[in-house]
């Protein structure tokens, strides 16, 4: 396993097909963004290499998707075993590769990377299927699952393995071969993970990665004929498009998107508790999670209160190089989101709104090699209108908007005043007041007193713009597999 870290020339990453690493002859450029610098070689795949890709997963999938879950089980979980030995050199290479800090990729996107595998390895071994009996009719009903045939995986930049991994397992232990392509911006632990897939026992053709741009080679594995399922987590723009390419072909689509999610400080929440987790919701992973906290509603009577302690916890939340075991945050993923992130914090100030801490106020405090990284403070705005852009438009960045509020009808309101519907938080200590609230929020995902606690069994997506069906436990079993009612007259 290469360690990345120390890599001193460029490295070139190569797809892999049929079970091969095999080159690309052409190649688009990822970027260190802690520097700025390119130091990685992505194939830019096309049609030619998606074709390819797809011709070697349906070769493998008779032969795969009539292995016993047992079987399937005892690979997933050989490959989380493999992941775990080698987790080191995947944070390493995570950080470099995405910005984030090590510290994060150490304790989060890798192992949860392995658990992924380990979840579905035994969840598989559980799924049950339904019977129904009909004694006047003198008959039974009975449903079958069986596998699709090829997935078509489509992931995203700010967790590369971890939602890479999110959709590889299910598919593969419910017996369907894939063609997965990551994020051009964010390929190296995908390519990583080929090389232990021949170890853990996956036969040829069941993974295959292809690496390249959304337009061409992620374009191409949506308009593919035989890949008759996709699951994507990403923008909800390319969403739209890949639902439109894949009309034609009447695709099973599964959607995780954007959010624009807010958090619900009533004025009997644990402050305590509320400030820390709410900093923590706003700006974990450089506030590139599509469940972060971008619009804090906070009653009136502790507003002020809640703003000048949570401006305080935001001003020491660091934004240092990802090796830094002190830095809370990393870089941004390049240059043009930081662009975008510090775009919106100038749009709020020409909307009325109020910067009170980070960008434009006080400045970052880097090494010389890194001040051409892609870095910004966590920044917090008040002041800015429900109708702000900022309110409305998903910022996918360190930057989180604090407004105040009345009673509770009035916020359920404004909370699901935007195009989105993906995750919420609610801070309360009445337990009436919370399944309340909770049941009129908009949202795929609620917590309570709490933040991105997940049990990888319940459905995890959005509603409205944040997405289309649910992944996890049951919600991937039932994606993941056709289901069949068979009769039986006895
Ligand atoms: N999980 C989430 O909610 C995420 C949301 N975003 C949001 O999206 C914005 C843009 O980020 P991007 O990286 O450009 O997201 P994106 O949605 O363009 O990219 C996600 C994945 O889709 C692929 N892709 C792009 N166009 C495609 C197409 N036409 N057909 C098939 N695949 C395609 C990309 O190559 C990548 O693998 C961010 O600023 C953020 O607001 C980005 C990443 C994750
Ligand atoms: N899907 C995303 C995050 C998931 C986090 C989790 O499972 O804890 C995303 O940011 O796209």
């Amino acid at each position: 396993m290469p360690n990345i870290a120390d890599q001193r020339t460029h490295l070139i990453l190569e797809n892999y097909i049929g079970g091969k690493f095999l080159p690309c002859t052409k190649y688009v450029d990822a970027y260190d963004p802690s520097v700025g610098e390119v130091y990685c070689k992505v194939p830019d795949s096309d049609k030619e290499e998606v074709d390819a890709a797809v011709k070697a997963a349906k070769e493998a999938f008779p032969a795969w998707s009539c292995k016993s879950p047992q079987e399937r089980s005892y690979v997933l979980n050989k490959l989380a075993d493999l992941i775990d030995a080698h987790r080191e050199e995947f944070a390493q290479a995570e950080s470099k590769d995405q910005g984030k800090t090590l510290t994060y990729a150490r304790t989060v996107d890798i192992p949860r990377s392995a658990y992924n595998f380990r979840f579905f390895a035994s969840s598989i071994l559980h799924h049950t299927t339904e019977c129904t009996q009909m004694d006047h009719m003198g008959c039974m009903h009975y449903t079958v699952r069986t596998p699709v045939g090829v997935a078509g995986l489509i992931s995203p930049w700010n967790f590369p393995l971890y939602l890479l991994t999110w959709k590889i397992a299910p598919a593969i232990a419910m017996g369907n071969t894939v063609v997965a392509k990551p994020s051009e911006m964010t390929s190296v632990t995908a390519w990583m993970m080929c090389k232990l897939l021949d170890e853990a026992g996956v036969p040829a053709g069941v993974v295959n990665v292809v690496f390249g741009t959304g337009p061409k080679a992620g374009e191409a594995l949506v308009s593919h004929p035989d890949v008759p399922l996709i699951s994507f987590t990403g923008s909800t723009a390319t969403a739209q498009r890949i639902t439109q390419q894949s009309a034609p072909y009447c695709k099973r689509l599964s959607m995780e998107l954007g959010g624009k999610n807010p958090a619900i400080v009533f004025d009997d929440a644990n402050l305590d508790e509320c400030i820390p987790t709410t900093v923590s919701s706003s700006f974990s992973n450089q506030g590139e999670v599509c469940l972060c906290t971008s619009r804090i509603f906070v009653q009136k009577g502790i507003f002020n209160e809640f703003l000048q302690r949570f401006v305080e916890a935001a001003r020491k939340w660091k934004t240092g190089v990802p090796s830094d075991a002190t830095a809370n945050m990393g870089a941004l993923i390049s240059k043009e989101h930081l662009g975008k992130v510090k775009g919106y914090v100038t749009i709020a100030q020409t909307e009325g709104g109020k910067v009170l801490c980070g960008e434009g106020v006080s400045s970052l405090d880097l090494p010389v090699k890194n001040q051409t990284g892609y870095f910004m403070l966590p920044t917090v705005i008040t002041g800015v209108a429900d109708e702000s852009r900022c309110m409305q438009e998903e910022i996918f960045g360190p930057v989180t908007c604090v407004v105040p509020f009345e009673n509770e009808e009035e916020v359920i309101q404004r909370a699901n005043n935007v195009k989105y519907g993906l995750g919420a938080t609610v801070w309360s200590r009445d337990v009436g007041r919370v399944h309340r609230v909770a049941k009129k929020l908009q949202a795929g995902m609620v917590w309570t007193n709490c933040w991105l606690i997940r049990d990888l069994i319940l459905p995890f997506g959005g509603m409205k713009f944040s997405g289309v069906g649910r992944e996890g436990g049951k919600d991937s079993f039932e994606f993941f597999t056709e289901v069949k009612t068979i009769t039986i007259k006895h």
